[in-house]
């Protein structure tokens, strides 16, 4: 699992860490990582063209040290301080006694660097950079140098990922102690490049709980359900689906589609689709209206390509999970989801998310991490945010909230939520609870978008064809 910490989180555990070792020592080994990661950027030190951007906090002062250190390797390094006379004081005298120099010209330097360093704000900045940092920001972009964020790019909010004005782009970003929550989630995330984690032994300082989890090909092996030798497909789960109409029978395919490879021993398909669920799954059992007509299942999903269907009432009545996605979101009214006996698991994109939270979308983009908090305690349900970060809350706000690291941009495609909604919803019928239902299905989607796309648009019926080879890849040691 990949945990992200807020600023304040974060901030907490250094002092008590600090607190036990000589001044300066946490700066030290943060520089030393930072200049250890630098070097392997770079392949050669010797002779290497190092540009320093420098603020005028500590974050500047791990750029100073770490370029002192590539002095000593035998590189040429000149700092640009973004505001002169306030710069890292034993950072900058370590800089010049090692043999670096301040830059006459900024751009001079910047338009001939391998490397650039970004220290112009870590964990201290806020409301993106500054207008004098601007122009060299961009100037570093423009460069051709390999640009190395120091803790965070400079501009981005550390806590929530947020972009608020202009902010460094990197190609690589060396966070010290602990991810910082916005380095995993969008837009911050894609500004930060590849993240590399320094270990500066703030761990036992670390609460057990963090902000942010992320999990990864472990933990979602141990949590896939596996059937026992006794059982048969009503104990492995049976996930009914309520998706598709006149309209958009596909929906109700993909859906099926979906749940038939997430876990369940069995999928019933209730709607209109019928003909053409079992045309494409003959697996399938195939049921008359209504939903609570058609057998015990142990979860539902409602939803995808509903249009005005009647479904969504009938499912929420029932007494078991429930997923609710896509038209089934409309008008959704949160007394009704807080009134369930079972949990409930929403699953909006941020079109969605807004029309529930009665915002702009832009809004819903731009505070991924609110947002999906905020859906989760109005509605007292677990949330799935779909997006280019997908997210999932839990009702309980002491609970992390679980960021997906699999995506891929080429999921934007008709039809591909469908597939993830049936995957879910038969993760929950397997026994899984919301959050872990819910996370582990964003997984497996993502992961069998890649495996398809290579770089290469994918189709939703693709996504689902793959989801196998992704479960296998997560089990596979
Ligand atoms: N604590 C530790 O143990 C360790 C911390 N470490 C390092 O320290 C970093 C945190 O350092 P920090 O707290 O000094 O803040 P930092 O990120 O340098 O920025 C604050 C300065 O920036 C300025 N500023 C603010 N906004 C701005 C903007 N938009 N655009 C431009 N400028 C802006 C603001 O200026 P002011 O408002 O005062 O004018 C203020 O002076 C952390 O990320 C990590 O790298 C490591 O060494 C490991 C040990
Ligand atoms: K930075």
């Amino acid at each position: 699992m990949r945990l992200g910490y807020s600023v304040e989180t974060v901030r907490a555990a250094e002092g008590e860490l600090m607190a036990r070792l000589p001044e300066g020592a946490l700066m030290q080994r943060a520089a030393a990582g930072l200049a250890a990661a630098a070097a392997g950027l770079l392949g050669r030190v010797y002779g290497a063209r190092v540009v320093l951007l420098v603020g005028s906090g500590d974050n500047g002062g791990d750029a100073l040290y770490a370029g002192a250190r590539l002095v000593r390797r035998g590189a040429g390094v000149s700092a640009v301080l973004i505001t002169p006379g306030r710069a890292h004081t034993a950072g900058l005298a370590a800089l010049l006694r090692a043999g670096g120099r301040v830059a006459d010209d900024p751009y001079e330097v910047l338009a001939a660097a391998d490397l650039v360093l970004d220290g112009i704000t870590g964990i201290g900045g806020h409301g993106g950079l500054r207008p004098d940092a601007v122009p060299l920001a961009r100037a570093a972009h423009g460069s051709g140098a390999v640009v190395l964020a120091v803790d965070l790019p400079s501009g981005v909010e550390a806590d929530t990922g947020e972009v608020g004005g202009e902010a460094v782009r990197a190609d690589a970003t060396v966070t010290f102690g602990a991810y910082k929550t916005g380095l995993l989630i969008d837009p911050a995330r894609e500004y930060a490049g590849a993240v590399r984690l320094v270990d500066i032994g703030l761990g036992p300082h670390l609460p057990s709980v963090p902000e942010l989890e992320a999990l990864q090909h472990a933990d979602v092996a141990h949590l896939l359900p596996v059937p026992a030798a006794e059982s048969d497909k009503y104990r492995r789960g049976v996930v009914g689906v309520v998706a598709g109409s006149a309209r958009y029978p596909g929906a109700a395919v993909l859906a099926v589609a979906g749940a038939l490879r997430g876990g369940a021993g069995a999928v019933r398909y209730v709607g209109p689709g019928s003909d053409a669920v079992i045309a494409r799954f003959p697996e399938a059992l195939v049921h008359g209206w209504p939903p609570s007509k058609a057998g015990r299942v142990q979860a539902w999903v409602v939803g995808p390509g509903l249009g005005d269907s009647p479904g969504v009432d009938e499912v929420l009545d029932s007494d078991v999970p429930v997923l609710v996605d896509a038209d089934g979101l409309r008008g959704l009214d949160p007394a009704v989801v807080r009134a369930r006996s079972a949990p409930t698991l929403l699953t909006p994109h941020a079109g969605e998310a807004a029309a529930l939270l009665g915002v702009a979308r832009e809004e819903v983009e731009g505070t991924r991490l609110a947002s999906v908090r905020a859906l989760a305690a109005k509605y007292g349900a677990t949330v799935l945010l779909k997006g280019s970060t997908t997210l999932v809350a839990d009702p309980d706000p002491r609970r992390a909230v679980r960021v997906n690291p699999t995506g891929t941009s080429w999921l934007a495609t008709a039809g591909s939520g469908d597939v993830l909604s049936g995957l879910t919803g038969s993760l929950l019928a397997a026994g899984l609870a919301p959050l872990d239902a819910g996370s582990v299905g964003a997984y497996l989607h993502g992961l069998a978008a890649r495996l398809v796309s290579r770089d290469a648009p994918v189709s939703a019926h693709d996504v689902a064809t793959a989801l196998p080879q992704a479960w296998r890849d997560t089990t596979t040691p």
